[in-house]
């Protein structure tokens, strides 16, 4: 998958910019705060619809604008087509071939990306809350169905969520409840066995590389630990066990819930966990083991992309090298090199191994002003 070419308009520090791209290495250079990293959230934008970094779409705007626009040309196996983002204070627009897509599903999973950025390492040690959403994004790039699911659940939710805040110390109506329950627990376990599938199929790849990285001396092994009580998780492979289990523990939950005015048990609840050698990396790892978690982590869901999606997506690489000693850059270039379209932002060249960066295009930038070399 390829970005040909990209246009901006009021994004960020940028009024208007268009820049055409290398298809394997594309690095930005410069001092900080020239407008580097604007360039991969732009990037990121047009694949997500989201940043990477604030919640607040209104922020990328450029100030004293209303509208800030991001359109791109895609190159990917079988086709060409063209994204882009509107984004204004009222909401925002995905068109697809310059048609407005009404779903996300039918817009997200077109232009794949990945991007390693030092907050990686919140997905090791952060709060339960910046899982989910990393969860939530890969995943949901993979798959259009899961965020199909997603986006219902998260409805039926705030609708249960709702009645339960509104009926406090009120007679519920039992029907109502029951049919609320009934449909957080079909679309809530269709999250769940998306996620377990995912969570598999990251710890396959993710195993082996981290045993290259640390030189065949770590096992790491991730888990999925979920707000249902479940023995084991191996048992829920199928759709309808996860539904009944679902529905059961929330009308066991029942007076709990009512109680407290909000679904307690759901995957807005879960987390994961990762082990190094049978120890949990957040309690235990040193910053170096929590990094490479980090690290191989992001490099299996190059590989996990790759085989669902049969190419592979695009690497947005935001200021990590320098934080990484040479053994892990080596792993890193060499593990994408002639393979992937990669974007990197660096304030130096120095420090990063040549060999493995072959023939970047490279942009300058300077005060949102870019030239090539
Ligand atoms: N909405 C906005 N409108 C105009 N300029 C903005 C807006 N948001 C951020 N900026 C400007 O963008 C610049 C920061 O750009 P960016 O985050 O891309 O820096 P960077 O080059 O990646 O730096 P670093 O190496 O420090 O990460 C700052 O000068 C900031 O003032």
């Amino acid at each position: 998958m390829i970005i040909k070419h990209i246009n901006l308009s009021h994004f960020r520090n940028y009024q208007n910019l268009s820049l055409d791209f290398s298809p394997q290495m594309n690095v930005f250079l410069g001092e900080n705060a020239q407008g580097k990293t604007n360039i991969l959230e732009a990037i990121y934008v047009l694949a997500m619809t989201k940043s990477h970094r604030t919640n607040k779409d209104r922020e990328m705007i450029q100030w004293d604008e209303d509208i800030a626009r991001i359109s791109g040309r895609i190159h990917n196996l079988n086709s060409q087509f063209s994204l882009e983002v509107v984004l204004s204070k009222k909401g925002k627009i995905a068109k697809l071939n310059h048609l407005e897509q009404a779903r996300l599903s039918t817009y997200i999973s077109h232009l794949n990306v990945i991007i390693f950025a030092p907050e990686d390492l919140d997905i090791v040690k952060g709060s339960p809350s910046v899982r989910r959403r990393f969860i939530d994004m890969e995943l949901g790039q993979m798959s259009p169905l899961y965020l199909h699911h997603l986006t219902e659940y998260n409805r039926v939710l705030k609708q249960r969520n709702q009645y339960l805040k509104d009926m406090r110390f009120k007679k519920i109506d039992e029907l109502y409840f029951d049919i609320l329950s009934e449909q957080v627990a079909i679309e809530g376990a269709h999250v769940l066995k998306e996620r377990l599938w995912f969570i598999e199929n990251l710890e396959n790849w993710s195993k082996i590389i981290h045993k290259n990285i640390s030189n065949q001396k770590e096992d790491l092994a991730i888990f999925y630990s979920s707000s249902l009580d479940i023995k084991s998780l191996d048992d829920c492979e199928d759709y309808e066990t996860i539904f009944h289990l679902f529905k059961k523990q929330l009308d066991n939950n029942r007076d709990r819930e009512i109680d407290q005015g909000t679904t307690l048990i759901g995957p807005h609840r879960d987390d994961m966990y990762f082990h190094i050698n049978g120890r949990n990396v957040q309690t235990y790892g040193s910053q170096g083991q929590q990094r490479t978690a980090a690290l191989s982590i992001r490099l299996a869901e190059i590989d996990l992309m790759k085989e669902l999606r049969g190419e592979y997506p695009v690497l947005l690489l935001d200021d990590v090298l320098s934080e990484l000693d040479n053994e892990r850059q080596t792993h890193l270039l060499s593990s994408i090199q002639n393979k992937v379209q990669t974007f990197l932002t660096t304030t130096s060249l120095d420090g990063i191994q040549k060999d493995l960066i072959d023939n970047p295009k490279i942009f300058n930038i300077s005060k949102g002003q870019i030239e090539t070399e």
